[in-house]
């Protein structure tokens, strides 16, 4: 195990009805004028938005709203945001719904301090500075994790460039989390969280660091269970108690508890900023067609089987071929393709419309025209993501 520092302060606040206590909250965390930021329809149309209105009325909050997060958010309005806050001196930022609106608000919250473009914090031209509003959020998707991570991805649209930058001081204040409030979402979006909640777990648990079986445990106590409760829920969209458990996954695999004092790997989500940087495809749905395509390529390497068939046999349940650890995690592979499978995602990029146009510029993209290499568990040259796009096509 490799020395690390740790620290995650976020106030998590879980349960039924929790969304109600958002403006005592905020009260309490010394918040006097508030931005409340969302998406689309998707909160109006659960009554999710009358409850926050309510509740920071009651709390005597004066508050001003930015709707029209997108997914894949756009820096646009997070410029948008950061003039608002300027405007209305805004002392608090409230982000509700998923990791694009809770990314929003991370991005305006070091931008309202930043003299120049918002841009140049996102793109990691300039590092964050150590002033920032403070952010809290209600969350109602599990799967990117913001709700207690310390980094944002934001899209320019202009450019097709999706990237993201992190501070200590970026991860939210609270999170309230009422499993309640995910029981609206599509089987799709729930398995597009699902699996990027996976993903999480997954960048970190390929590695090559030794001696990091707790950590190692706790990330397959997190697949089992989201593979578990997966398919519960898309069988009974409101089992509480199956919601409960996705919900805690999704926070518990991304704040970095898991990534103690072990190398990380992230080669997918790169892979992925890229795909969904052209083509605005969901984020979990370009993992799902990554991540089984990266281990089938890394099958073909030596060093990385043991870890492949250490994973096929604790998360998936596989039978340990000693003669032929190959063997084994190729089963994992099969059963990660088949639960893909049975909640309705794809597995390859022309599933879900994605040509090969891009292939040569999002290698150059991801290697710096093939100046480095990409990824930790394996590191992969220019040449070898055209092999992985191929695999993936
Ligand atoms: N900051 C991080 O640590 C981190 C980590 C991974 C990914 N990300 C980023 O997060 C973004 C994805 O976030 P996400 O997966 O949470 O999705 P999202 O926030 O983009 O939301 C996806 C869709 O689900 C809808 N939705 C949300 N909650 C709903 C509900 N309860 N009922 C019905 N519909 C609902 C939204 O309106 C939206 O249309 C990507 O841009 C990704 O790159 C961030």
């Amino acid at each position: 195990m490799n020395g690390f520092e740790f620290q995650c302060g976020t106030k998590m606040i879980f349960g039924k009805e929790t969304e109600l206590r958002v403006g005592e909250e905020l009260k309490k965390q010394g918040a006097t004028r508030v931005l409340f930021v969302y998406g689309g329809s998707s909160i109006k149309k659960s009554g999710l938005y009358g409850k926050v209105v309510k509740a920071l009325q009651d709390a005597g909050l004066p508050f001003d709203e930015l709707p029209g997060v997108v997914p894949n958010p756009r820096v646009s309005l997070v410029r948008k945001g950061i003039a608002l806050c300027r405007e209305k001196g805004i002392d608090f930022l409230l982000a509700v719904g998923g990791g694009s609106v809770i990314d929003t608000c991370k991005a305006m919250s070091f931008g309202v301090y930043y003299d120049g473009d918002v841009w140049d914090l996102i793109s990691g031209k300039v590092k964050p500075g150590d002033r920032r509003v403070p952010v809290a959020d209600i969350l109602t998707l599990p799967a990117a994790g913001s709700e207690e991570s310390d980094s944002c991805v934001i899209s320019d649209e202009t450019t097709h460039t999706k990237t993201g930058f992190g501070s200590p001081l970026m991860r939210p204040v609270f999170s309230i989390m009422n499993p309640e409030l995910t029981y609206t979402l599509p089987p799709y979006q729930t398995a597009c969280g699902s699996m990027d909640i996976m993903a999480h777990a997954m960048e970190r648990y390929f590695s090559h660091t030794q001696n990091v079986e707790m950590t190692d445990r706790v990330t397959e106590a997190i697949l089992t269970t989201v593979i578990h409760n997966l398919s519960v829920v898309l069988e009974k969209p409101d089992d509480y108690a199956a919601r409960a458990e996705i919900m805690l996954c999704g926070t518990w695999a991304q704040n970095d508890m898991t990534g103690c004092g072990r190398a990380q790997d992230w080669f997918n989500h790169g892979l992925e900023h890229q795909i969904s940087g052209f083509y605005d495809i969901a984020h979990g749905a370009g993992l799902a067609i990554s991540f089984p395509a990266w281990m089938e390529f890394l099958c073909g390497k030596e060093e990385c089987i043991p870890r492949l068939a250490q994973y096929a046999v604790r998360v998936w349940n596989a039978e340990m071929n000693f003669d032929n650890p190959e063997e084994t995690a190729r089963e994992g592979i099969k059963r990660l393709r088949g639960l893909i499978k049975e909640a309705g995602l794809p597995l390859t990029l022309s599933e879900a419309g994605v040509g090969k146009e891009k292939f040569e510029e999002i290698a150059d993209n991801m290697t710096n025209g093939g100046s480095h290499t990409c990824g930790a568990f394996y590191a992969f040259t220019r040449d070898d993501i055209l092999t992985l796009l191929e695999m993936m096509a």
